[in-house]
């Protein structure tokens, strides 16, 4: 049954929206006339926006609307048949990712993508990777330089689990968390990265109310406090409105709405759209 859409988009103004917005700076990523098809089934058709530097940017829509498409073009998995992509001022036909990721493009996964037998610790240490100079042969021996640069990789994780308030289970395997403890590693994991924009994918998805507050509150301090840019997917419309600056709205591959969250709600052909959907 379709709820009315007062109910899926609540009214309530961002928290700490104003102080955020004298802080949000140039684009950093701008996304220009993406189309995307598999086959036969189009999943983007001329899709363009931009993200600007510490930002929090959400993209929203029904299921198979092309949110997730979207997310893996920008972060390389899927290359569009159409447009181009500008990070940073540079632009490109395609990325791949292990470009973005030096660029400074991290992601969270809706089916987290975490080792679950192995430590909270180890699993968010494997999102230093990318940074480690020394290889896998002067760690295992433990050579001076290695040994340092390991040190130096640990005070980063250790001060993420200290920001994430994840110390108590430093030791414990993944697997054996609750999800939404879970979802905070991988969350993390992509923050080890140190990255310049931060990807997360339905970062809320399976999470009870006081897990979702938690999760909003940490993603706002990420953003407040590494001054990290933030695009992300939900599907929870009250913690969308809460926290993003701006919200692009994708129906069916194309882009129907964009702007504040005030703005969005108000716009006929989003509510029309989230009438419409079952979810
Ligand atoms: N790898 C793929 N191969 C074929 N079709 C795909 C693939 N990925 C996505 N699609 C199709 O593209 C369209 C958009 O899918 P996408 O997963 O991007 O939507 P979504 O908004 O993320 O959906 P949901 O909210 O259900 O996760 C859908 O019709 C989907 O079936």
């Amino acid at each position: 049954m379709t709820q009315p859409a007062t109910a899926q988009i609540p009214a309530a103004a961002p928290e700490g929206a104003a102080d955020r917005a004298d802080r949000i700076g140039e684009t950093i990523l701008d996304l220009q006339n993406i189309s995307l098809s598999f086959g036969g089934v189009k999943a983007l058709t001329d899709i363009s926006f931009d993200v600007r530097e510490h930002e929090i940017r959400a993209i929203i829509g029904p299921n198979g609307a092309g949110k997730s498409s979207m997310l893996n073009v920008i972060n390389g998995v899927y290359t569009p048949q159409e447009g181009r992509i500008l990070l940073q001022g540079r632009q490109f036909a395609r990325m791949n990712p292990r470009r973005a990721a030096e660029m400074g493009i991290a992601r969270t996964f809706q089916n987290l993508a975490l080792f679950k037998g192995m430590s909270v610790l180890d699993n968010i240490m494997t999102g230093r990777n990318l940074r480690m100079k020394s290889g896998v042969l002067a760690q295992a021996l433990r050579l001076g330089s290695a040994e340092r640069e390991e040190i130096a990789h640990r005070e980063v994780v250790e001060n993420i689990i200290d920001f994430l308030e994840i110390q108590a289970w430093r030791k414990t395997p993944v697997g054996r968390l609750p999800y939404g403890l879970q979802k905070r590693v991988d969350l993390g994991r992509a923050l080890a990265m140190e990255p310049r924009i931060l990807l997360l994918d339905e970062p809320m998805a399976g999470m009870n109310i006081e897990e979702k507050q938690d999760m909003s509150r940490y993603i706002l301090d990420v953003n407040d406090e590494y001054g990290t840019t933030i695009v992300l997917i939900e599907h929870d419309m009250g913690v969308v409105m809460d926290i993003s600056d701006r919200v692009v709205v994708l129906d069916y591959g194309r882009k129907i709405g964009d702007g504040a969250p005030d703005e969005v709600r108000g716009n006929p052909e989003v509510v029309r759209a989230y009438l419409g959907a079952s979810h």
